[in-house]
């Protein structure tokens, strides 16, 4: 099977190196020419729980991709803001059969890619896996992580398990669930509590844990994620979501993790992903008449921080 990853930052080039290890035929794609051409001269190094270790994956930039080869599975790993794009630039690897497979954080990307790809073969998910880029072809991966994802198409549920099982043999413990959308909504409270409150308290999960308004705050911003989600027919359990999320602040487990969103806008000074979450919720909300305070404060404080920063 050919496997594109189209996005290859810290989690495309972890799902890249898992799947590479696991005897799959891998080829990454990405847009940033220092990343790619360091991966090209030196390999991709990481430094996989504690040990490390330099992978020789096929690579290329979006700029360079030639319609020549059509890809079985396309598994797409940008930034929300840069899913757009990637679909167009990947548009000549897909043939009718290439599946495409999106783990992005945030809220409606299918909107996006059925622009380009028809229902069957689109497959949904989201993954509790963690993954940062220290620098230009060099990332690191620590802690154990999970995938969910389902077919959109109707009929395709084989394919989901299959594709599943195709994560799960390279040690990406996936599984195919059977209410996406409950996840992806699940997900989103974490995100939605995680990276904008980490980003603007300048603390990691765990540090966050440890202080005495975090369980509030948490329950706060849960419901009105699940208020929404009403709204659009999925009924959240929201003590389940609380604990969900609150696992997160776990030290052994992922608790020492900076969210990617800290790492976009305090690291690297980079736009975030606010308007896919938080903002998502706080734009349903004024569709739907519901009241989400939480949700517009915290995206106007991350919209705020990447002024003072100067994000790009
Ligand atoms: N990191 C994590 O732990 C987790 C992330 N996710 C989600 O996965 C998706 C991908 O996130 P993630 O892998 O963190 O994204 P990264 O920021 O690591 O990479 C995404 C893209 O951003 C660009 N980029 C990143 N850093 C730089 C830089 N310093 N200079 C120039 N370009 C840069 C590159 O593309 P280009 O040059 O084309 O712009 C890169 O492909 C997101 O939806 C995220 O929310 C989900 C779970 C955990
Ligand atoms: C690891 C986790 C779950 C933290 O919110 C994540 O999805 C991220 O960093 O964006």
């Amino acid at each position: 099977m050919k496997i594109i990853i189209a996005g290859a930052g810290a989690m495309g080039s972890r799902f890249g190196i898992m799947l590479h290890q696991g005897g799959n035929d891998v080829t990454l794609v990405d847009g940033w020419p220092d990343h790619v051409n360091a991966i090209k001269e030196h390999g991709l190094k990481a430094n996989l729980n504690g040990e490390d270790i330099t992978v020789n994956i096929p690579v290329m930039l979006q700029s360079e991709i030639k319609s020549t080869e059509k890809a079985d599975l396309i598994i797409l790993f940008t930034k929300s803001m840069q899913l757009d794009k990637m679909l167009q630039d990947v548009k000549s690897l897909i043939s009718k059969d290439t599946k495409i497979l999106c783990l992005l954080n945030g809220i409606g990307h299918e909107d996006t890619i059925e622009k380009y790809i028809p229902m069957e073969n689109i497959f949904i998910g989201n993954t509790m896996w963690t993954a940062g880029l220290v620098g230009p072809g060099q990332v690191k991966l620590f802690g154990n992580g999970s995938v969910e994802l389902q077919n959109l198409g109707n009929g395709q549920e084989d394919m989901a398990k299959q594709l599943a099982k195709i994560l799960s043999d390279s040690g990406l413990n996936a599984n195919y669930s059977d209410n996406i959308h409950y996840s992806i909504y699940r997900k989103a409270c974490v995100n939605g509590t995680m990276n904008c409150l980490c980003s603007i308290l300048d603390v990691n999960m765990a540090e966050l844990g440890a202080t005495k308004p975090a369980h509030d705050l948490v329950v706060t911003v849960v419901n009105e994620f699940a208020a929404v989600a009403h709204a659009e027919g999925v009924d959240l359990d929201t003590k389940e979501v609380v604990a969900h999320v609150e696992s997160c602040f776990d030290p052994e487990t992922i608790g020492k993790h900076y969210p990617s969103m800290y790492q976009d806008l305090i690291n690297n000074h980079r736009l975030t992903e606010i308007d896919y979450i938080n903002g998502a919720v706080s734009r349903k909300g004024q569709k739907y008449n519901i009241a989400t305070p939480y949700c517009d404060l915290l995206t106007q404080l991350i919209h705020c921080k990447e002024d003072i920063l100067g994000a790009k």
